[in-house]
């Protein structure tokens, strides 16, 4: 089924079904949080105790990590009591992949009992008051490959994951982006945090002077590759989600700036604040059934 480069692309119940029961007969653990790891984040995953990790290729239906940064892991484990799975690595539109393949984890971990996705991200800072550094809580997306037909709910609805026209007016958790908020200020980073709107472009080349500015307009107050299809898709099949982007560059919005983005400057960044999102992450996992349910 999997076939890179393939648009039209759309994998079945019993593709889900077949990985789901693979991963439910290779584990005993029966996660409740699901982290996607964005670029260089892999080690989220740090936190867990009673590791187990299969490698992408081994999971049967599985696509690869092709992205530096994207280690092609899947591991299971445990914070305190809430058992948890990380994907250190998440797939990219731009890497060829159809959206289905791009998500298809998120049905995944929704069939193996998983409730709650916290989403990771590495994003360009749109909004002048930003700095390199910042965490930003996605309040909101703009899902702008999705106004091109690029959206990984085309084609035939499956109830059995959700309606055909999802709510996504309340995409992010209040619930959690308050929690998250509590947590950060709690672990001194309220100097670094803000609140803001993410838009998704297709990548892989990052954005023109022309085009930054277009987003600005739109209100992003941040731009990246990823999360917007998995966050659609845990919307639709009733999971909750929480977003958290690192910012990693100040996106140029000015002729006259001479600075020029590279992917290895968003992973150097990444990592200067990967220690301080774990903490996050990790607070975040052991408290967010006990103070939102
Ligand atoms: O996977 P994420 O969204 O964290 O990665 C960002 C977007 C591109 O994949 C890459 C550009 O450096 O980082
Ligand atoms: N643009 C798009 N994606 C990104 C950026 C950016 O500036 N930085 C990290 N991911």
């Amino acid at each position: 089924m999997h076939t890179k480069g393939s648009p039209s692309c759309c994998c079945s119940f019993e593709d889900y079904n077949l990985t789901t029961e693979w991963l439910l007969n290779h584990t005993s653990q029966r996660p409740k949080v699901a982290v996607i790891c964005g670029s260089g984040l892999g080690l989220l995953a740090d936190g867990a105790a009673n590791k187990q990790t299969f490698r992408y290729q081994d999971i049967p239906n599985f696509p690869v990590s092709t992205v530096a940064g994207h280690e092609g892991c899947l591991v299971f484990g445990t914070i305190e009591d809430t058992s948890c799975v990380f994907m250190q690595g998440h797939f990219h539109l731009y890497e060829g992949y159809s959206l289905c393949q791009v998500t298809f984890p998120v049905r995944i971990f929704k069939l193996m009992g998983v409730e709650t996705v916290l989403v990771t991200n590495a994003s360009g800072a749109i909004c002048p008051d930003y700095k390199v550094g910042d965490i930003m809580i996605i309040k909101d997306h703009i899902n702008l490959p999705g106004f091109a037909g690029q959206h990984p709910l085309f084609g035939p609805n499956d109830e059995r994951f959700g309606t055909r026209f999802p709510c996504m007016s309340d995409a992010y958790s209040k619930d959690l982006r308050r929690l998250a908020g509590q947590i950060c200020s709690e672990l001194g980073c309220s100097g670094f945090l803000r609140e803001g709107v993410y838009c998704m472009v297709s990548g892989p080349n990052f954005e023109t002077i022309a085009e930054a500015r277009m987003l600005q307009v739109l209100g992003c107050d941040s731009v990246g590759m990823s999360t917007v299809p998995e966050v659609t898709v845990a919307k639709h099949c009733g999971l909750r989600v929480l977003g958290l982007s690192l910012i990693t560059n100040m996106v140029s919005l000015d002729y006259s700036r001479e600075e020029k983005v590279n992917h290895d400057e968003v992973l150097q960044i990444m990592k200067m604040r990967a220690e301080v999102l774990q903490r996050v992450v990790t607070e975040l996992i052991s408290r967010c059934s006990i103070n939102t349910h």
